[in-house]
């Protein structure tokens, strides 16, 4: 297939600047004053309205696109701190996805030096013989990535964090960092209560805070979303909650099967994956950026729809990229392959290609929702959230691809 170039969404979705100003209010308001600048945040600019900002946009490395006002002159290409790293891997042959610039490696090398920092001083996340797997996870160049509109590393390090957190309950409760099926419900409970806290008498408050430092899980949950707590309005938080609830009944469902040895419909391992599911992380996405999507435009039946249509194309590259390490690993691990393949009587070569032809529905039905909801609602914010959401699956992909340490592509080409 040939590359289908920068997302089509930017193009079709309508500039906000005459919205802006026929608009009563100006929605897109930052929620936070920007931090200062930040190592790796690039060079020192004259201070703008926050009004001018949102409208400009980000300015860093690769993200014209983002802009919502066409810009005076083009951004002179910023001259990075160290050498960008070439991306590595190779895109899945057949895959609709959007190419994306290079993430500006001096934020991805603070963002990196940073996430180390709290992960070892901050949450005692990892014994000494996982730190390969931590560095090779490539957080930093995968939240970069993901958001190229953050107006500083503190907010950068905002989603870095519940990154790292949400892969350590998944890593060691569920899969094989000693993780099982076994009482994952009641493990992912009382992890839960580390993002929605328990609110009970005061004999039982002390044994509660106490058990959020029992385990590295734990640690990282409460930590990752103290700061997060500090950047977001009341009901940012309160989505992220939601939706990480969301997440931890699909792991849920995930394990339940897993201990019965029930292998789903193609359907249904597609409703459990809807649950065990990216959508956390783009849905931060007005956060990270310094702004805030309002509750009841968040809460729209269209956008919601557009939620999990991205983050169920984001979930199936993932079961695309991972496939030969899930083979590999012990037991049956399900990923829509492995489930088209056994429900539908496929090779593993076909289900494979039809793994990646849902895929592209998935995203083809994912952009013109967007659009859709762009041309109907033309708010600075939707424009900016839609567009911050539709970077967010192109940076996933990004990283997918160019994480050679983690996946490796089947032989079926
Ligand atoms: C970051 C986040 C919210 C993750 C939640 C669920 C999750 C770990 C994925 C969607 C990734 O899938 P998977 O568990 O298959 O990960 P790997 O293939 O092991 O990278
Ligand atoms: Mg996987």
């Amino acid at each position: 297939m040939p590359d289908p170039g920068p997302s089509p969404l930017w193009p079709s979705l309508p500039t906000a600047a005459s919205h802006a100003l026929t608009l009563p209010t100006a929605p897109a308001v930052p929620i936070a004053p920007a931090a200062p600048a930040a190592p790796g945040s690039g060079p020192v600019a004259p201070p703008l309205t926050d009004l001018e900002r949102i409208l400009r946009g980000p300015s860093g490395l690769g993200t014209a696109g983002l802009s919502l006002v066409p810009r005076a002159e083009p951004p002179v290409p910023e001259k990075p701190a160290v050498p960008a790293e070439p991306a590595e891997g190779r895109p899945i042959p057949g895959l609709y996805f959007h190419p994306v610039p290079e993430p500006d490696p001096a934020r991805v090398a603070e963002v990196s030096r940073r996430i180390k920092e709290w992960a070892v001083d901050e949450v005692d996340l990892f014994p000494e013989d996982w730190e390969g797997e931590f560095d090779g996870f490539l957080v930093g160049r995968y939240m970069v990535a993901c958001h190229p509109d953050a107006p500083t590393v503190d907010h950068l390090m905002v989603a870095t964090r519940l990154m790292v957190a949400e892969n350590a309950v998944d890593d060691c409760y569920c899969e094989d960092h000693g993780g099982s099926p076994v009482g994952l419900g009641g493990r992912l409970l009382l992890a839960h209560t580390a993002l929605d806290p328990l609110h009970t008498t005061a004999a039982y408050q002390p044994q509660w805070a106490e058990s959020l430092h029992a385990d590295a899980p734990r640690r990282a949950y409460r930590s990752a979303m103290e700061y997060f707590v500090r950047q977001a309005t009341p009901s940012q938080a309160d989505r992220y909650r939601h939706d990480m609830a969301r997440l931890h009944l699909g792991y849920l469902a995930e394990a339940a099967w897993a201990e019965t040895d029930h292998l789903p419909e193609v359907w249904e391992y597609l409703a459990m994956r809807q649950f065990n599911n990216f959508r956390p992380c783009p849905t931060i996405t007005d956060t990270v950026g310094g702004y805030e999507l309002p509750a009841d435009l968040h809460a729209r039946p269209d956008m919601q729809r557009i939620l999990a249509l991205a983050g169920n194309a984001s979930t199936i590259v993932n079961d695309l990229y991972s496939y030969t390490k899930e083979l590999a690993s012990p037991g049956r691990h399900l990923n829509l392959p492995v489930v088209l393949a056994e429900r539908e009587s496929l090779s593993e070569k076909d289900a494979y290609l039809k793994a990646i032809e849902v895929h592209n529905d998935l995203m083809r039905d994912f952009e013109a929702e967007a659009a859709a909801l762009a041309a109907a609602c033309p708010v600075p914010s939707v424009l900016r959230f839609l567009r911050g959401v539709a970077v967010w699956v192109d940076g996933n992909h990004h990283w997918h691809r160019t994480n050679t340490y983690r996946y490796s592509l089947p032989d079926f080409w």
